[in-house]
């Protein structure tokens, strides 16, 4: 394919003896929607500057639109909107006069950078606010503002650093749904790095798990997801409606159905770990045995437990070692727990 619009080859930065990021290669495609997780230290602000052209790289290349982010910063930085996690304005200025301020600063020519910005402000549904001033801005439309800020250059790639920190659930989820918008009608490309697992599992088309400067996994979340059932077993959880009466002898006849590989049974609840998924022939049989069912439960695997997984090192010959995962999980938890 040759619609890669972010290409990292073998990029490694050092900053003295610290590698932060460590053989990074990357393609992200038109039109994408990439989610960059990882914890606070991985490297995800020294990739984002390197694809900026703002830090070189201390090995390899990055190339994005088609430009060296080395050599040609200045055209790479005329197709690239970079959003911050914490954008300012201006707050004694109207929402829109910080924006038109932004357009001239971008070389928005004179005679349309006003209404660009009415514009804008209209994509971003700030139609509305645009006469109050930014003091008066709640953090979700701050953020909003942030990506007017960014879309006035029409840029052809976006990058968003936590552009949901902060930010209450409602906003964030319009927040996403805009950028999922703007990126399927403008054929936007967008980079985003972020903590927030489930908000990233529903905008992005594929994520990269970062830690201490490595790729741990990458791609969507369904082919991840896959390869936790490869590995973990597809697990189906039936409740009877009585306890099972004589426990050993129905757990050594189920063991024996084809795909089971494991029967854990514990009162009314019967857990079964299987190979393949054949959670309608296990309620069958178990209807056919004369059981009542209450309710059946397929396990499905999210964001999280991929997380999860990869740090348990089960899924990579990863080299990342006890303490940097407990730190991950310790500093990812800490900052998932307070959204
Ligand atoms: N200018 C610098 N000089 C020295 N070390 C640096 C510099 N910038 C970053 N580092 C180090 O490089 C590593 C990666 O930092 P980076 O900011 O890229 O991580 P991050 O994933 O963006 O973290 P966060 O989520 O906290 O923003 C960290 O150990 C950091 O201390």
């Amino acid at each position: 394919m040759n619609d890669v619009i972010i290409e990292l080859d073998s990029v490694t930065k050092c900053y003295g003896s610290l590698k932060a990021v460590d053989n990074l290669s990357l393609r992200i495609h038109k039109g994408e929607i990439f989610g960059l997780l990882g914890p606070n230290g991985a490297g995800k602000t020294t990739t984002i500057l390197m694809m900026l052209g703002l830090t070189e790289p201390t090995a390899g290349h990055v190339r994005v639109c088609g430009y060296n982010a080395t050599t040609q910063p200045i055209a790479v930085k005329k197709k690239v909107g970079y959003m911050p996690d914490s954008v300012g304005f201006y707050d004694g200025m109207s929402a829109l006069e910080n924006l038109v301020y932004i357009g001239r600063l971008n070389g928005v020519p004179e005679n349309e950078v006003e209404s660009r910005a009415r514009e804008v402000m209209e994509q971003v549904g700030l139609g509305n606010d645009m006469y109050k001033k930014t003091a008066a801005y709640s953090r979700g439309m701050k953020q909003r503002l942030g990506l007017a800020d960014v879309l006035i250059k029409q840029p052809d790639v976006i990058i968003l650093d936590e552009p949901t920190l902060g930010i209450d659930p409602t906003g964030i989820r319009d927040f996403l749904q805009l950028i999922k918008q703007l990126s399927l009608q403008q054929g936007l490309t967008v980079l985003l790095s972020s903590h927030h697992l489930h908000h990233v599992q529903q905008v992005c088309d594929r994520v990269g798990i970062f830690v201490n400067g490595k790729m741990l996994a990458e791609g969507n979340i369904d082919t991840l997801s896959g390869n936790l059932f490869n590995r973990e077993g597809y697990t189906t959880t039936i409740t009877l409606e009585e306890v099972v009466a004589d426990a050993t002898v129905l757990d050594a006849e189920l063991k024996h159905l084809d795909a089971v590989k494991q029967v854990l049974i514990t009162d009314k609840q019967l857990s079964f770990t299987c190979s393949r998924d054949i959670t309608p022939a296990l309620v069958r049989r178990m209807v056919e045995k004369g059981y009542g069912i209450t309710g059946v439960h397929k396990k499905e695997y999210g964001l999280d437990d991929i997380y999860q997984k990869y740090f348990e090192n089960n899924l990579t010959g990863d080299t990342t070692d006890e303490k940097s995962r407990s730190f991950f999980q310790k500093s990812f938890f800490k900052r998932h727990k307070k959204q």
